[in-house]
């Protein structure tokens, strides 16, 4: 579903990693380590199709692709039902109740986004993934302020897209849970004077 041959990607117009070569097929997630400024939003970005890759070669289809970036995007004025109804009408998917149900928004339908906690908003957030059908999930620290029985649940949640045929590339911190394989990023880090990950060095 996607695959990334010698890859290199660029931040504000310096590189960032090189060198890189994974597969990511039906059925797998890869879960992105690396510290801070490693580049792991970088390289989301790149797969998500938001920026060109610097060098190298990307084969994946963007319509297969749903982006869950560190911002909720949601539309606070609407409700979580409306968000979720938004998003389902611009990707051509008919019911909502499954997105409802998987990160246990039921009760929460007719608030309005904007009046939402912070862990009930990314709930919200991440529950948008489900009305997109698509294959390809590509995330970005998905569990930023979730307890951990919400974590359960998103766990769950790509659990369930991975045996119906999903994939996921996710950057996280954490330890979800969720079988995959780990690519760590800092041996692909490029050598650019300009960039240095938070392991203890600055300009
Ligand atoms: N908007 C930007 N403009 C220029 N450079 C940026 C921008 N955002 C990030 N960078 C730089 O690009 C490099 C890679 O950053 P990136 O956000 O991809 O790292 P990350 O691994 O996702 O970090 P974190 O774990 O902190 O989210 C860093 O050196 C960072 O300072």
């Amino acid at each position: 579903m996607i695959e990334a041959r010698d890859l290199g990607v660029s931040r504000g117009g310096l590189p960032v990693l090189t060198g890189l070569s994974f597969t990511l097929g039906a059925g797998e997630a890869l879960i992105l380590r690396g510290p801070n400024g490693s580049g792991k939003t970088t390289l989301l970005r790149t797969l998500a199709g938001l920026q060109p890759p610097l060098h190298g070669e990307l084969i994946c289809d963007l319509d297969e692709i749903a982006y869950g970036a560190h911002a909720d995007g949601l539309k606070p004025t609407l409700t979580v039902a409306e968000n979720l109804q938004f998003w389902a009408k611009v990707f051509g998917v008919v019911t909502i109740t499954p997105a409802l149900a998987a990160l246990d928004l039921q009760a929460l339908r007719d608030r309005p986004a904007g009046g939402l906690s912070a862990g009930q908003k990314r709930r919200l957030s991440l529950a948008r993934l489900m009305v997109t059908g698509r294959r390809v999930w590509v995330l970005d620290e998905p569990t930023v302020s979730l307890d951990g029985t919400s974590v359960a649940l998103f766990a769950a949640m790509v659990q369930g897209h991975l045996n119906s045929g999903g994939a996921a590339i996710m950057a996280t911190h954490i330890d979800l849970g969720v079988a995959g394989r780990v690519l760590d990023l800092a041996p692909f880090r490029a050598t650019s004077a300009a960039y240095v990950a938070d392991e203890g060095g600055f300009l």
